[in-house]
């Protein structure tokens, strides 16, 4: 893997509806994000967070009914622009969210540099609503569909053309809640998913073996993209949507080590870490200690 790690905090909620998840860079910090990387001998750099604007009020956009559509958008391109730079650099970029809104941004400045980007979207959730299917107007729950196309002209045209990813190279794993739409379009595009169903009867070694073969050769590259929800909020209770049943922390933690081994990923963002729900910074020390596996930690 790429040993030069660029950190990149975005503070941004606006995203969804629950306050404080704008705090999860910090609490990932706090739980020690930085110096876990020193220790595997990361050359780490901590560009800080990025600055966001935030509305007075909640704005919700007049002709979709997309929440606070603006600032989304204006974080995110800030959130591209410095992730395309990073990678340019020779940096991996790693993102700390914030909601996963910010994936839009990820990928906008990651798909720059690949022909055929891989993504494993490790989510309780699909993310693939657009305006049309949203029951929410929470673009959080929109970032997947925006980086195929499907959308908002203005979320699927950020920093470049759409798309940025095509759907035969996301592989979705921890699914236990989709809504109508977002199933729709799975069967649709035929994106591959491992729901809750398949790691339970499969075990997540299987899992991830068959996601690393499936995407290996088909991708130039892999984003990562975390969301804490993915794992059972008994486990991770600090996210705004939890959905109980889900991937326990053994199985994340083989998950990231499978990851490591296979030197596959060329990216990554860790989302969704709400200290404020939290029970004493639970969350966000359970995803520092991901990151520890799937950057090369070993037991002995
Ligand atoms: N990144 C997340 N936690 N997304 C949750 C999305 C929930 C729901 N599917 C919605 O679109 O509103
Ligand atoms: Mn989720
Ligand atoms: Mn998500």
């Amino acid at each position: 893997m790429n040993n030069k790690m660029s950190i990149i905090g975005v503070p941004m909620d606006l995203g969804q509806s629950r306050r404080g998840v704008d705090m999860g860079p910090s609490a990932m910090r706090y739980a020690g994000a930085i110096e876990k990387l020193q220790e595997l001998n990361i050359d780490t750099h901590d560009l800080g967070d990025i600055p966001i604007n935030r509305p007075d009020q909640k704005n919700i956009d007049n002709d979709s009914n997309l929440k606070n559509l603006e600032q989304v958008i204006e974080a995110n391109e800030k959130l591209a622009e410095m992730v395309d730079q990073e990678i340019e650099k020779g940096q991996f970029p790693l993102v700390l969210g914030g909601d996963h809104s910010i994936a839009i941004g990820s990928l906008a400045g990651v798909s720059k540099h690949y022909d055929n980007l891989g993504v494993i979207w490790y989510d309780a959730h699909g993310d693939l609503n657009s305006s049309e299917t949203s029951p929410s107007g929470n673009i959080h729950g929109m970032p997947l569909a925006a980086s195929l196309g499907i959308g908002h002209e203005k979320l699927t045209n950020l920093y470049g053309n759409a798309p940025k990813i095509k759907p035969e190279n996301i592989v979705i794993v921890g699914a236990r809640s989709l809504d109508p739409g977002e199933r729709e379009l799975i069967r649709e595009r035929g994106i591959k998913v491992y729901t809750m169903h398949e790691i339970d009867r499969m075990g997540m070694s299987k899992v991830i073996e068959e996601t690393i073969d499936y995407l290996k050769d088909r991708t130039d590259g892999i984003h990562l993209s975390l969301d804490l929800d993915g794992l059972d909020p008994s486990e991770a209770p600090g996210v705004g949507t939890p959905v109980i049943g889900g991937i326990t922390y053994r199985e994340s933690h083989l998950a990231m080590e499978m990851l490591a081994e296979a030197e596959v990923i060329t990216s990554a963002e860790f989302v969704e870490v709400n200290p404020i729900l939290d029970d004493k910074n639970k969350t966000a020390t359970v995803a520092v200690a991901l990151m520890g596996s799937l950057f090369g930690e070993k037991l002995k």
